[in-house]
């Protein structure tokens, strides 16, 4: 499975997370803003698509910037997921799925449960903010 997700980093070097809904996988884990990469679509593209949808903003591709990417065999399925970072945006991220969302400081990624996959990105993100 191919996922496409994003630490949005503010002005204060914050980075938002998105709380997965109930009813979902990993339902009340905290997450990268993102989604699965339709085909034929690039996995910059379907964050465009995904941050417009989930949070209501408008993102240029240009903005999205390569930073790491995990790679984690779940039960069922293997999960390849580029993470990109984005400190410019037009418009507030709201939770339009209703989804909670954190923005969270870097030292304090920690206190927030997360998707196993995304375990080995906190210090990395840690260390780079
Ligand atoms: N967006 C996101 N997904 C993650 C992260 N970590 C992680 O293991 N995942 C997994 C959870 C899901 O198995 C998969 C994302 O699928 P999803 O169901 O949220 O994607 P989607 O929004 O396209 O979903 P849908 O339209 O099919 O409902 O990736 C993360 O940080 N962000």
């Amino acid at each position: 499975m191919l996922v496409s997700a994003c630490a949005l980093v503010d002005l204060d070097g914050r980075v938002l997370l998105a709380r997965r809904p109930e009813g979902k996988a990993m339902a009340g884990l905290w997450e990268f803003p993102g989604g699965k990469v339709h085909p034929g679509e690039t996995p910059e593209a379907a964050l465009v698509r995904e941050l417009a949808e989930e949070l209501g903003i408008d993102v240029a591709e240009a903005c999205l910037a390569p930073f790491t990417f995990a790679s984690h065999a779940y039960a069922g399925f293997h999960l390849l997921m580029p993470l990109f970072l984005c400190r410019r945006w037009k418009g507030v991220p709201v939770g339009r799925e209703g989804q909670a969302l954190a923005w969270v400081r870097p030292d304090k990624l920690s206190d927030y449960a997360m998707p196993d996959a995304d375990k080995p990105l906190v210090p990395l993100l840690r260390d780079f903010l």
